[in-house]
């Protein structure tokens, strides 16, 4: 397929789905976009500065959601509703510019940052129903706008905003998530060096037959943690048992989702689990979703941070040796090969060519 960005349009116009996109039986997905439940806990972070009793509070919240589903969403997170709805409001403008326009920061060829449609760049035989957009934020002296769109208008003032309240929250979070594992509350923050974030804008059209294919298919993110926002359709889904049963994550207004990624659950020792998540699709309406997600420099050295107990020979530890973070995704890649799945086809791959290069 020579075009990119009008391919996934056109196809979207078709009665049936082209069979690039169709998957196997056991990965389609059984549970509709919008079988909402509740099962994924919602959590205040109101008062999280203002008493110690109040933040314990929270703490123990997201320590059992981290230890249950690996994601949770919170709401009262302090970042202004507005900013979120301009940046969603602006991704969606994005999305509808011509395809000329999306174009010109065409990601193929390896370039850092830009559009694509992700099924492009991948090597594995089923192709995602989903185009993208990323670019990376921080560090802030790395940050290269020209890799950043440069419309809609007033696109770079209201990312820049976003994407500091975001990393702002995040730290937040990976602070009470410290203190949860019994440490100070830089010690998640401190194994990060520097903390890195790139910001991806999910986009999947409306699809003629979404029973046989996937937005995204199922993966961890392999960051440190991940803050998403997504609008009211509905289509993340989550599982806990491996991908047996799958709970659609009910979008809540003004709520962010996080995910731990599989950095916190290596420095947790496995105690917070990094979530097995998917998008399904649907052919009502499109759906956005913007995933931010922040990284560890790539010289972190990734190795359980709780470890009196693994020196006592109390517990094992998940990984043998430290390694750094570069080489925990060089692993989590040949691990996607060596399972005879192909090349992982979620931000993996792109994530390790860009940490790498
Ligand atoms: O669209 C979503 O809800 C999930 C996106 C996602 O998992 C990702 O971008 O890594
Ligand atoms: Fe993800």
């Amino acid at each position: 397929m020579a075009s990119t960005s009008a391919a996934l349009k056109l196809l979207a116009q078709e009665n049936t789905l082209s069979e690039l996109f169709v998957r196997g039986e056991d990965e389609r997905p059984k549970v509709a976009h919008n079988a909402f439940r509740d099962d994924i806990p919602v959590i205040s972070l109101a008062g999280i500065d203002v008493s110690a009793e109040r933040r314990s509070e929270i703490r123990e919240k997201i320590a059992e959601a981290s230890e249950e589903w690996g994601l949770f969403q919170v709401i009262d997170h302090g970042i202004d509703p507005d900013l979120i709805s301009k940046m969603t409001r602006l991704s969606q403008d994005f999305f509808s510019l011509p395809d000329d326009e999306k174009l010109r920061f065409d990601m193929s060829g390896g370039k850092k940052g830009g559009f694509i449609i992700s099924s492009h760049l991948q090597g594995e035989a089923v192709m995602h129903w989903r185009e993208l957009v990323t670019f990376f934020s921080y560090p802030i002296g790395a940050r290269d706008y020209s890799r950043w769109p440069d419309k809609p208008e007033g696109w770079k003032a209201v990312t820049e905003a976003y994407s500091e309240n975001v990393i702002g929250l995040a730290r937040k979070i990976l602070e009470l998530l410290s203190e949860a594992m019994g440490l100070e509350k830089d010690a998640i923050a401190k194994a990060c060096l520097e903390m890195d974030q790139k910001i991806v804008v999910n986009f999947y059209p409306k699809c003629p037959q979404p029973d046989l294919t996937l937005g995204i298919k199922k993966h961890t993110d392999p960051d440190t943690i991940t803050v998403l926002v997504q609008d009211q359709v509905g289509g993340l889904q989550v599982t806990k048992d491996g991908g047996k049963t799958w709970i659609t994550v009910r979008p809540v207004k003004g709520a962010l989702v996080v995910n731990i990624g599989d950095h916190v659950h290596y420095l947790s020792n496995g105690r917070f689990k990094s979530a097995l998540h998917r998008a399904v699709v649907n052919s009502d309406s499109s759906r956005l979703s913007i995933a931010t997600f922040q990284n560890p420099a790539p010289e972190a050295i990734v190795y359980p941070l709780i470890n009196s107990n693994i020196r006592e020979g109390e517990e094992k530890p998940l990984l043998e040796e430290p390694i750094t973070f570069a080489e925990m995704y060089k692993r989590i890649f040949r691990r996607g090969l060596k399972l005879g799945e192909g090349k992982p086809q979620n931000q993996t791959e792109l994530d390790l060519t860009d940490i790498i290069a």
